[in-house]
C-alpha cells in the first residue's frame, strides 16, 4: 500500500493539477492533497478559501479510483521545520509530489522522496492565467474541471475574484 502527498495552493483546482493526479493515480493506493496557504483567502493571488479548494477537489476526484483526503495546510514564518508540521496535519505517506523547488528541496532535506511530474501544456493551465481570464471576463472554465466551475458559481466566485482585485482610487490594492 502506497500513499502520496500532493500540496499546492490550487487557486483554483485546474486541468494541470488534475493531470498530474491522473498520472499519480497510476503510483499510488491513496493520495493526500495538501492545500497550501490555508489561511489565505479574498485576494488576487488567493481568491478562494480551504473550504471551497477542499470542495472543488472532492468533487473533481468523486469518480476516480483512489482514496484521497483534502487536508488544508497553514503557512508557517518557519521553512526549517514546515515539512514537519505537514507531517503533523496529514495522514502518514510515503512519497511526496511537488514541482516546486523549494518544497522539493524542503522534503529532500527531511529525508523523503519526492517525485516531479512534467509540467503540462503550461502556456494556459497555470493559476496565474486562469484567475486573469476570471478578471477579464476570459474563458477560464475551458481550464478547470466541471465541478470546480461548478464550486466557482455557487460561492460567487468571479464577482469576489473581480472585486478583490480592483485597485482603489490611488491605484493600491
Ligand atoms: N500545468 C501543470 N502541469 C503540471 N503540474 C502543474 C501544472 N500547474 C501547476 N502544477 C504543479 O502543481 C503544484 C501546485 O501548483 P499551484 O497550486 O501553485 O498552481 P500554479 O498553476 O503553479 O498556480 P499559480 O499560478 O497560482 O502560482 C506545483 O507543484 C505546480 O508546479
Ligand atoms: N514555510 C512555509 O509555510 C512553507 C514552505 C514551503 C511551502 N509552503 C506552501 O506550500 C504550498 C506549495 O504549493 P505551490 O507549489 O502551489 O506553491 C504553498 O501554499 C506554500 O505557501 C509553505
Amino acid at each position: 500500500m502506497t500513499r502520496g502527498f500532493y500540496i499546492g495552493r490550487f487557486q483554483p483546482y485546474h486541468n494541470g493539477h488534475h493531470r498530474m493526479v491522473d498520472r499519480i493515480a497510476s503510483e499510488v493506493d491513496e493520495l493526500v492533497l495538501g492545500i497550501g496557504s490555508a489561511g489565505d483567502s479574498h485576494s488576487r493571488h488567493d481568491p478562494f478559501t480551504a473550504g471551497e479548494r477542499i470542495m472543488m477537489i472532492t468533487k473533481s476526484l468523486v469518480d476516480y479510483d483512489l482514496v484521497t483526503y483534502a487536508v488544508p495546510i497553514e503557512d508557517l514564518d518557519r521553512n526549517s521545520v514546515w515539512v514537519s508540521h505537514v507531517q503533523s496535519m496529514s495522514p502518514d505517506f510515503d512519497v511526496a509530489y511537488s514541482n516546486n523547488p523549494l518544497v522539493i528541496r524542503l522534503f529532500n532535506e527531511a529525508g523523503v522522496e519526492v517525485r516531479q511530474s512534467p509540467m503540462f501544456n503550461r502556456e494556459e493551465l497555470e493559476g496565474t492565467e486562469v484567475r486573469e481570464r476570471m478578471i477579464d471576463d476570459g474563458d477560464w472554465e475551458s481550464l478547470v474541471p466541471e465541478p470546480v466551475a461548478d464550486v466557482i458559481h455557487e460561492s460567487n466566485g468571479i464577482e469576489r475574484v473581480q472585486q478583490v482585485s480592483e485597485t482603489d482610487a490611488n491605484g493600491v490594492q
